[in-house]
């Protein structure tokens, strides 16, 4: 009897170690000689039933404050982060909250796999930020292949979850993840979503600014794409109901398309925006999650494949539920300052054989704003 019972502790003590260490245990070999710390035996006691959710790039700038936001989420039973680096630190630092996630490290490319095997949700902020200087577009090399390879991933091992892309440049990398699930017979539309929660997030609290409200209760659709002239606020259908002057509506546009800039600037080679960024994401990925959960009436704006405009991926609002994007909603009426032009279409381009238009570029021949960035 008190084998047995010591037999328990010893495999409780050996579940709660686990927490703090990735698996598989090549970097730590205390975990190759016992098999029991291995992290997929880790549940913490009271974990609620819920959705698993995979962050990659979790280590990162956004996947930090990202990966603490989603471990206080109600909705998120299991949390795994991955990164190329510090996913045991990241890991052991979240995995100390007392919120009913259950949160497990994956470090490098050898544990991709056990990172995304099951997920529901997968949110990809893994890749290189802009320096001042830079257009989101000089990201391209880079992460490219990284947002490739990770989608690789998930193609194998969790075809069927829904995919929140953050890395930029978004106009680019999610065509590019369409084209990975395409080649790997795995691609559903409905599944892949480009996160422009950011553009939103501003839009809400600039126009909360300038019209002395709380931005809390102010919507505005962000449309188009995330890049520079891409970045169309619609200021005409803001809610609540408002007008501008001309003068605040250049002022509002400009301010919303260049906030990441604004942020670049700020931070003066540190990166970009990192924090705004992680409440955008959690927000977004909290209003997957309840879609997917069969709330009804969750409406957020994303870059999706989309038949609204003759551009094969657009952001606008769509409607999320269990399947994922369950409807694009129309842009509604345009005003002639928001209407597109032609040019966008000459501008979309050039092709390449993974991505299809990396550079699409939506502009209005009235917009005042600088080249995109
Ligand atoms: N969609 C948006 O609105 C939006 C907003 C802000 C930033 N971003 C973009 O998000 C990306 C990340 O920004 P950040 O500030 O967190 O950068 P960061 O450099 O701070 O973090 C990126 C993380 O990705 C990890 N990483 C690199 N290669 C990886 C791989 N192959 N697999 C897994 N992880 C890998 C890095 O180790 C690092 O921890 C950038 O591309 C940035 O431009 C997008
Ligand atoms: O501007 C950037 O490079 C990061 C991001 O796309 C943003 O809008 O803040």
């Amino acid at each position: 009897m008190e084998q047995q019972q010591q037999g328990a502790a010893a495999r409780r003590m050996a579940t709660l170690a686990s927490h703090l260490r990735p698996q598989p245990a090549s970097s730590h070999p205390q975990m190759e000689e016992v098999p029991l710390l291995m992290g997929s035996n880790c549940r913490a006691k009271g974990a609620a039933p819920g959705f698993k959710v995979a962050i990659l790039g979790a280590a990162g700038g956004i996947g930090q404050p990202l990966a603490l936001l989603m471990k206080m989420n109600p909705l998120v039973s299991v949390l795994h982060l991955y990164d190329v680096v510090n996913a045991p630190g990241v890991t052991a630092d979240i995995s100390h909250m007392n919120t009913g996630a259950v949160v497990r490290g994956f470090l490098g490319q050898p544990q991709l796999e056990n990172a995304l095997t099951g997920m529901d949700l997968v949110i990809i902020p893994a890749g290189v930020p802009r320096k001042p200087g830079m257009t989101r577009d000089d990201l391209f090399n880079i992460n490219a292949g990284i947002v490739r390879t990770l989608c690789e991933g998930i193609a194998k091992c969790c075809p069927k979850a829904i995919v929140n892309v953050i890395s930029n440049p978004v106009n680019s990398t999610v065509p590019i993840a369409a084209e990975v699930f395409k080649k790997a017979g795995t691609y559903d539309p409905k599944r892949l979503l480009g996160v422009t929660t950011l553009d939103v997030v501003r839009a809400n609290t600039f126009v909360g600014e300038v019209l002395g409200l709380d931005p809390r209760e102010v919507n505005v659709p962000v449309i188009g794409g995330h890049a520079g002239v891409t970045i169309l606020p619609l200021l005409s259908q803001v809610n609540p109901a408002c007008s501008f002057t001309s003068e605040e509506v250049n002022y509002l546009t400009s301010r919303i398309q260049n906030g990441g800039t604004e942020v670049v600037e700020a931070k003066a080679g540190a990166g970009s925006a990192t924090l705004s960024m992680a409440y955008a994401a959690a927000k977004f990925a909290d209003a997957c999650l309840r879609g997917l959960r069969g709330d009804a009436g969750i409406v957020e704006c994303s870059y999706v494949a989309s038949q609204v405009t003759e551009l094969p991926f657009f952001a606008s609002k769509v409607r999320l539920g269990r399947s994922g994007v369950e409807e694009i909603l129309p842009l509604g009426p345009l005003n002639e300052f928001e209407s597109w032009s032609g040019e966008g279409k000459e501008r979309a381009g050039p092709e390449y054989p993974e991505g299809r238009l990396f550079h699409q570029q939506v502009r209005r021949p009235s917009s005042k704003c600088p080249t995109p960035t």
